[in-house]
């Protein structure tokens, strides 16, 4: 028998949530210095108690949703003024620890428990890193939670700094993700996120939590052309990240083409997908280039069978003037297009769709079997500039804990008013907790609801709650 938490499937965006992985934001997200924030990804430097108070509530809707036990006798927990919020710090006393809602920080002291991975692990960061021997000697010799805690925070306790951050460990989603039964690992574009792909990866092969999949862990490999080309363009390079693979329906993946998932990368992934049966349908969404739009993921995500939140000038291409010369003459004209191809496996022609719309139209309709008319809710109401305001503090990056039920941030007010307009009830996650507290709301008896979070510090590390989950179990849509 499988213990919980140890069982691998996702075949869905929406099917209900059973185990999740995260990431509570770590000291190291108070160590981003103004002149490294973008190097590191972040658009500005964050208050950190902030930042996790902010998370904790995510934490409680998770534990309420997949492990509730875990709140029975702490319904206040994290509110206590003298706990620290141990509650919600791995490798404390007290401590959540739930099978359900992971917590990417104990799962790796788990594994550097074991001496021969805890060497080979400490010798790997320190390669990357930069790090000297004597250095490397030091970390080997260090007990497990306090390791893991270093090679996350790139801190000592004394606050001595060893090597950089990795501030956007926070954003599990693009570790990797979960496909059937199947681990597709990242293959990050930016350097910032290179040492959190190694520890995903030492994570899924060496816990025993994940001993079952070994042999359905899907690697993106190094493109040839790319090491042979000269110098150091970054040209050519396999990159896929997490936020830009959306596993649909049983049988479809859906790919962005973006600024951090190359060319190569949706070639590869789509390879690996098809050549170990896991899909049959590979759509590769190609999107702008651009920082705004990252990942898929920021621009749509699915709400229930038949509704999803988009910023839909992505989709009408509204904002251009068709016939202007500089859409003939501009370079930039290609890179702005989006582009959609349906690739089957053994088929030689892809399938084109029109606009992201009838892309998603056809999911739901066709492969989802949904008999209702899609939806969409517009990021913003449809409203310039609200519309890309409010897409740019994820209005379009929820994550659904169920169909219908999904988190969301409280600052969104157009979109949320969107959410309403198409008969959602809305009700912020404080309102929520203390019904559920009261034993007037049971969070299972939710329907078509959109959850807000606290958001204000948490929304400028530029990702939302799909970006802060790694599904690793749903029930089948
Ligand atoms: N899936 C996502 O869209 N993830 C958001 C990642 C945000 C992070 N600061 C980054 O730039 O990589």
């Amino acid at each position: 028998m499988k213990t919980p938490g140890s069982q691998l499937h996702v075949d869905s965006e929406i099917g209900r949530l059973r185990t999740v992985l995260i990431h509570s934001p770590d000291n190291g997200i108070g160590r981003v210095a103004p002149s490294k924030a973008q190097d590191w990804l972040f658009e500005d430097i964050l208050h950190l108690e902030t930042v996790r108070k902010e998370y904790d509530y995510y934490v409680r809707v998770l534990l309420y949703f997949l492990d509730p036990e875990k709140l029975r006798d702490r319904l206040s927990a994290g509110d206590e003024p003298n706990d620290d919020r141990a509650f919600y710090k791995p490798g404390i006393r007290g401590f959540y620890d739930s099978d359900h809602v992971l917590e990417m920080e104990k799962l790796l002291a788990d594994i550097l428990g074991d001496e021969s991975i805890r060497e080979k692990l400490c010798a790997a960061v320190c390669a990357i890193e930069g790090c000297s021997y004597n250095q490397q000697l030091d970390l080997n010799a260090l007990e497990p939670d306090r390791l893991a805690r270093i090679l996350i925070s790139g801190s000592l306790k004394s606050g001595e700094m060893l090597f950089p951050p990795i501030p956007n460990l926070i954003f599990t989603r693009d570790l990797g993700i979960v496909i059937n039964g199947y681990v597709l690992l990242n293959k990050p574009a930016k350097k910032a996120r290179n040492r959190e792909a190694l520890l995903a990866r030492y994570m899924f092969f060496n816990h025993p939590l994940f001993a079952a999949y070994r042999s359905k862990i899907l690697e993106i490999p190094h493109s040839v052309q790319h090491f042979l080309r000269p110098g150091e363009a970054p040209d050519e390079k396999a990159t896929l990240e997490g936020g830009d693979v959306m596993i649909v329906s049983p049988n479809h993946v859906i790919i962005g083409c973006s600024e951090r998932t190359s060319a190569s990368g949706v070639t590869e992934a789509m390879r690996l997908l098809f050549d170990n049966e896991v899909v049959e349908k590979v759509t590769v969404v190609k999107i702008p280039h651009k920082r705004d739009y990252m990942h898929i993921d920021t621009l749509f995500t699915q709400v229930n069978r038949h509704t999803w939140v988009v910023l839909h000038s992505i989709c009408s291409g509204r904002n251009k003037i068709k016939g202007e010369p500089l859409e003939y003459l501009s370079d930039k004209k290609k890179q702005n297009d989006v582009q959609i191809l349906q690739f089957k496996k053994n088929k030689e022609k892809p399938k084109k769709f029109k606009n992201i719309e009838s892309l998603l139209a056809s999911v739901s309709e066709k492969d989802l079997g949904s008999t209702e008319k899609t939806v969409f809710i517009y990021s913003g109401n449809d409203e310039f500039p609200h519309d890309e305001r409010e897409q740019w503090t994820d209005s379009c990056n929820l994550l659904a804990l169920k169909d219908g039920v999904v988190l969301g941030y409280d600052r969104n007010d157009r979109s949320v008013e969107s959410f309403k307009a198409n008969g959602f009830q809305v009700i912020p996650v404080e309102e929520l907790s203390k019904q559920i507290e009261a034993g007037k709301t049971d969070f299972h008896s939710l329907e078509n609801t959109l959850i807000l979070m606290p958001s204000a510090e948490l929304s400028r590390a530029r990702g939302g709650f799909r970006c802060m989950s790694m599904p690793l179990l749903r029930d089948p849509i």
